[in-house]
């Protein structure tokens, strides 16, 4: 099957040589082509270039793309998009002035989520999950990692693991599962290295055993997890191959970004408080830092400092962080313009950081993230626009009006 793509406006984010993930000053290069074909075949991109060049050949399709930019589906490699219900009602105790501490001591929070979740079959589950798994697919994305974390039970965690199991098995889109069942301590422990013990002893090797996750995951943060309980868990991890990719420094730094990068975790999320000897502990290594401003935006908490980021060197992913109780939104495209407007990164940067090394940050970066010949044709359709930095611009809307995974028309 070959589908062609022609008169495209502009190709964007087109690269000969594959990259792994761009870094500092490359993150400000968005290489593109204007007035472009794409040629895709059973499902993967087998050639691209100017219209001039464009093979004349009978394909199965053609598609028409005047006016409209042709791009890599967003790479949102950071969610937690199997939930079950939603919380709403602490949305509006933060309106009036509760802070995300405030609301966890009052019982809500990540346990509040949790008691809902093993309150809920697993069929139930796969369906409020597969809800939001379709909307975000409209919003272009086309790779998307999934967190446990909310189950907080070996029952619980196993189901929401399933779950995504599910999912990645009935939709086309590409699907990469997280193990964080050090989310939160639930109440019947006392403290979280027996909590620690009982994810490491009895959770891991089933979740292992039956290959339900990619990557280990834990919240390392005041409150809920210690750098010593979450070297534990990277340790055995490991142990089990699960990659670490860890929650850090949200609210405070204390030396879990120093963790991640002993544990050569695959990237370090969250960061809206980095100190310097943070910014340098990642400086030169494999580890991918991932910014979140969908929850910055929704808690109203400082966004990771980006633009000190990237000029010091570092390269950047952005992700959603899909969850019900700090970004209740898995659009890449707010994503986006909310890192431009209040990260002071440019639409070139942004654009690789939700693509390339959005990629990176869930290890899909051979077969997505750019237009390179032999990668999936994941990509997507612009609504008809006079350039690509009209897509952070226009904030709350959206300009994505196809979107095909594997060469297949989905939206
Ligand atoms: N910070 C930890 N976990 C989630 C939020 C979880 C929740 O509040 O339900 C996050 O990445 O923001
Ligand atoms: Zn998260």
């Amino acid at each position: 099957m070959a589908v062609v793509f022609k008169n495209i406006k502009e190709l964007l984010q087109v690269r000969n040589e594959p990259v792994q993930f761009v870094s500092g000053k490359d993150m400000a290069v968005l290489p593109t082509i204007k007035n472009a074909f794409l040629l895709v075949e059973n499902g993967r991109i087998s050639d691209f270039g100017a219209m001039h060049s464009c093979p004349t050949d009978k394909f199965e399709e053609t598609i028409d793309c005047t006016g409209r930019m042709l791009m890599p589906t967003w790479c949102d490699s950071h969610t937690h998009l199997v939930y079950a219900g939603n919380r709403e009602s602490e949305f509006v105790d933060r309106i009036k002035g509760l802070s995300y501490e405030d609301i966890a001591n009052k019982g809500g929070g990540i346990l509040n989520s949790a008691k809902t979740l093993q309150d809920t079959s697993e069929e139930e589950l796969y369906n409020q999950s597969k809800v939001r798994l379709e909307q975000v697919i409209t919003l272009g994305t086309g790779a998307i990692e999934i967190k446990s974390g909310y189950g907080l039970t070996k029952a619980a965690e196993l189901k929401m693991l399933r779950v995504i199991k599910k999912l990645k098995e009935n939709y086309l889109i590409e699907i990469k599962a997280t193990f964080l069942g050090a989310h939160a301590l639930p109440k019947s422990f006392n403290n979280t290295e027996s909590y620690i013990d009982y994810v490491i002893n009895d959770i891991m090797p089933v979740v292992a055993k039956e290959q339900l996750a990619d990557y280990v995951d834990v919240f390392c943060e005041t409150g809920y997890f210690s750098v010593r309980d979450t070297e534990r868990l990277l340790e055995a991890g490991t142990q089990y191959g699960l990659i670490p990719k860890i929650h850090v420094n949200q609210f405070t730094a204390f030396g879990g970004v120093q963790a991640g990068i002993k544990y050569n975790a695959l990237s370090v999320d969250h960061l809206e408080e980095m100190r310097n000897e943070d910014i340098e502990a990642i400086k030169n290594t494999k580890t991918m830092p991932v910014a979140l401003p969908g929850c910055s935006f929704f808690l109203g908490i400082p966004y990771t400092p980006a633009r000190t980021m990237i000029d010091q060197g570092l390269p950047l992913a952005l992700a959603t962080d899909y969850n019900p109780g700090s970004s209740p939104s898995g659009n890449m495209n707010f994503v986006v313009s909310a890192a431009c407007i209040k990260m002071k990164i440019t639409p070139e940067e942004a654009i690789n950081a939700a693509t390339i090394n959005g990629a990176y940050a869930m290890g899909l970066e051979d077969n997505f993230g750019t237009i390179t010949k032999g990668k999936w044709a994941n990509v997507m359709l612009t609504t008809p626009i006079n350039s690509y930095g009209f897509i952070p611009y226009a904030f709350g809307e959206n300009q994505i009006e196809h979107v095909y995974l594997k060469g297949n028309k989905i939206v």
